[in-house]
């Protein structure tokens, strides 16, 4: 450890090297993948144009599938893994530590609680950080006075808060979650514990009164003068900047109640008018760095969405190990930490959890070249955030930053910043163009990621024992499927935009690196292999046309290794990261749903929006549903309940699949010599693990009674295209 004249770093990076196993896994599954491939060719059938044309479908589908195998193992192949040494940290820069802006992001009272959004606030207030270096953004594009008058009540209960969980060191330091762990041990603590839960407890009443009331009481109104400025919001669309800041770091009065200094806090809310475009959270996030560059300017940013909590107190400091370590930190751009969830059940129906992506692939991103941004959890660069060039050699003075001083009292400052948060601002500018947050993408965060690896920082992906944060996961089938028409579609905009991959990327970034990003950026275009894959085979069952060698041949080894035994692999990788069987069962219904519903929409849509029909639109992940669903989530019942076109589609593909079961094992009963059997085995496979893996779906579309099943308009519909298809197939 440490280089010759004795410097010791504040993070170190170990790889490690994939198992022998595993590697005679990769090495015979390709070659079982090969034979697939020599198969196809050299059986391809000479009669029936029908029976070709099924067949080349076949073999490109395989095709793609063996190339995104491919690239999946290439990322699996060298994973490294960071620590930090945060006593070197504090030994050598204590009293130089840089200033640090956090960024929460709500958009939205109703789907996002306000309750929610200050335990996230409370959590990053209470960082294990010198109080007067930290600041606390929240951009409300919601413009709600009831979140507007949380984040004065958490005001004042971070004074409370944040002393208890400094004495007793306690974790995590997001009320909501600390408080469904154990009390304290000990008489004093005890006490303290209940005095501060049952202020909790009053505050959160509180808060979740008064949605119930329509609006924030009269009384409470006068309390403080910045409710006044609602008086001029006439929509959630239309209304003027409202910047408050509600505790100011630099006044000495501004003290908890121990007499510790508090970290600033402060409420915006950026103008928004219906003839300019407010571009969604890339908007909200470009507005903040504005603001924040006047009141704290920072150089470091931390970015979370509001559903975010730390779970770690420590991660502030983390995160300094690596940009402050003299050696390697002046090359990285910013650090990533995971998104994991709070709230996945233990058997993940919606395969939501995100284990396997955070575990096991961006290990080997990192080590490829750095992980993507992800939009939360990440620490930034303010200089990556608003300039546009990075220069290599150019080495921060962190002692030079620390010192200095911001000037203007609480009031001027709030006034300049109405202005760098109006609409009007980033006219004729570079903003959301060279500068910030990238607009006019669906994730403005991957592609503003993309771009400050284009050009020339590294990025470093943290996941540390202590989880950093956790956020919600969608909770219902509608909400994640939606979620993930988002993601899939926002990854094959940036893959085909001018500033993507094709374009600025390849000249800037590694190829190893370009193809391990491919697994994300290629996500909506596995929906027709797919969906090729569930539906074809099963028709040419019924019209007896075979697509596979016999069982009785050796070719169908070919087959039957490469699929069960990638299937075995990611079934054990599963549960290497936590999973259990049932979740990898959950998930490869998942895998089967997402594309083809999600995928398959995020990329017709991608190629209409590139036609200019449509237009990009963030449409905002609930965290909440209804109670039932919620008792239903818990159950782990899949929660259907509403009609939606991804919903017939599913439902579609469910019955195609049992009729040709069906017709398939008819077929085989009916024919005495085994002939049939032979020729059809494969393919009654394929249908019935189909069959066998929407269980859910046929429950939800006969079985049940309850408000969450299929609705019966998508039945109806789902059955008639169902059967339409097979009497073709049968014609
Ligand atoms: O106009 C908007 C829309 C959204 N948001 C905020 O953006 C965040 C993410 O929105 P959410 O609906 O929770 O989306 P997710 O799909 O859960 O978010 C993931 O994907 C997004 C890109 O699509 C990233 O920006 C997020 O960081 C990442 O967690 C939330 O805090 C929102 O409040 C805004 O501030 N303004
Ligand atoms: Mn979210």
């Amino acid at each position: 450890m440490g280089n010759n004249n004795g410097y010791l770093p504040l993070f170190e990076t170990k790889s490690s090297r994939r198992p022998f196993l595993i590697k005679l896994y990769v090495l015979t599954i390709s070659v079982a993948i090969c034979m697939t491939w020599v198969y196809r060719v050299r059986y391809l059938p000479v009669e029936g144009v029908l029976e070709r044309w099924a067949w080349i479908g076949m073999f490109f589908a395989e095709l793609w599938f063996s190339f995104y195998w491919f690239i999946t193992h290439l990322v699996r192949w060298n994973p490294i893994f960071r620590y930090t040494f945060k006593d070197r940290l504090s030994q050598r820069y204590e009293k130089d530590l840089p200033r640090v802006d956090v960024f929460v992001c709500t958009a939205d009272p109703e789907m996002e609680p306000p309750i929610m959004v200050i335990n996230t606030v409370l959590s990053m207030m209470a960082y294990d950080y010198p109080p007067e270096k930290l600041s606390v953004y929240l951009s409300d594009d919601g413009v709600s006075e009831l979140t507007f008058y949380a984040m004065l009540e958490a005001s004042r209960f971070s004074k409370y808060w944040l002393p208890f969980c400094k004495k007793f060191n306690v974790e995590p330091r997001s009320p909501e979650a600390y408080f469904q762990i154990e009390p304290l041990d000990g008489p004093v603590k005890t006490k303290e514990w209940l005095f501060i839960k049952k202020l909790y407890g009053d505050m959160k009443n509180r808060i979740d009164v008064t949605p119930k009331q329509g609006q924030v009481p009269e009384k409470i109104r006068k309390e403080h003068k910045g409710f006044s400025e609602w008086d001029f919001v006439s929509s959630r669309h239309d209304h003027q900047t409202i910047c408050q800041i509600l505790i100011d770091g630099r006044d000495p009065l501004a003290m908890d109640n121990e007499g510790q200094r508090l970290p600033t806090l402060v409420y915006l809310s950026r103008e928004k008018r219906p003839q300019y475009p407010h571009n969604f959270k890339a908007g909200a996030m470009n507005a903040l760095i504005r603001v924040s560059s006047r009141i704290s300017n920072g150089p470091i940013i931390m970015n979370v969405d509001c559903d975010m909590y730390s779970n770690n107190s420590s991660s502030l400091r983390d995160a300094l190990c690596f940009f402050m370590d003299e050696e390697k930190g002046h090359e990285i751009g910013y650090v990533q930490y995971p998104q994991l969830m709070m709230n996945v059940t233990k058997n993940d129906l919606y395969g939501n959890s995100l284990n396997v992506i955070f575990k096991m692939e961006f290990p080997g991103i990192d080590a490829n070249g750095g992980p993507m941004y992800i939009g939360t959890g990440c620490f930034h660069r303010r200089v990556n955030l608003c300039e546009r060039k990075h220069c290599n050699e150019h080495k921060v003075d962190w002692k030079r930053v620390a010192d200095i001083k911001i000037e203007g009292n609480a009031r001027d400052l709030e006034e300049e910043c109405k202005v760098l948060a109006s609409c009007a601002y980033e006219e004729n500018t570079q903003w959301g163009i060279e500068v910030g947050l990238k607009y006019g993408y669906l994730l403005e965060d991957v592609m503003t990621g993309f771009s400050i690896r284009c050009r020339g920082w590294r990025s470093v992906y943290f996941n540390p024992e202590r989880k950093g944060f956790l956020g919600l996961a969608p909770t219902t089938l509608l909400q994640t499927l939606v979620q993930q028409e988002r993601w899939s579609e926002g990854e094959l905009q940036i893959l085909l935009s001018r500033h993507g991959p094709f374009f600025d990327g390849y000249k800037n970034i590694p190829l190893k690196l370009l193809l391990s990003y491919c697994i994300y950026f290629l996500w909506a275009a596995n929906s027709f292999p797919t969906l090729y894959y569930v539906v074809v085979p099963s028709l040419c069952l019924l019209r007896g046309i075979s697509l596979f060698p016999k069982a009785s041949s050796p070719w169908i080894q070919a087959f039957a290794y490469a699929f069960f035994a990638d299937r075995a692999y990611g079934l054990v990788e599963f549960l290497w990261c936590d999973g259990t069987f049932q979740g990898w069962w959950n998930d490869q219904r998942i895998w089967i749903f997402k594309r083809t519903t999600s995928y398959l929409a995020g990329f017709c849509n991608t190629i209409l929006k590139m036609l200019g029909f449509t237009n990009h639109a963030f449409v905002v992940t609930a965290k909440v549903a209804s109670e039932d669903a919620s008792k239903r989530y818990e159950q782990d019942i899949m929660e259907f309940g509403v009609p939606s076109p991804m919903f017939n589609i599913l439902a579609t593909l469910a019955l195609l699949n049992i009729f040709s079961f069906i017709g398939g094992i008819k077929m085989v009963i009916s024919n005495a010599e085994n002939k049939v059997l032979d020729l059809f085995t494969p393919q009654i496979v394929l249908s019935g693990l189909i069959v066998l893996i929407n269980l859910p779906v046929y429950q939800g579309l006969f079985f049940r009674k309850d408000s969450g099943r299929i609705p019966s308009s998508v039945t109806y519909k789902s059955l008639i295209v169902s059967l339409l298809a097979c009497s073709i197939a049968l014609q």
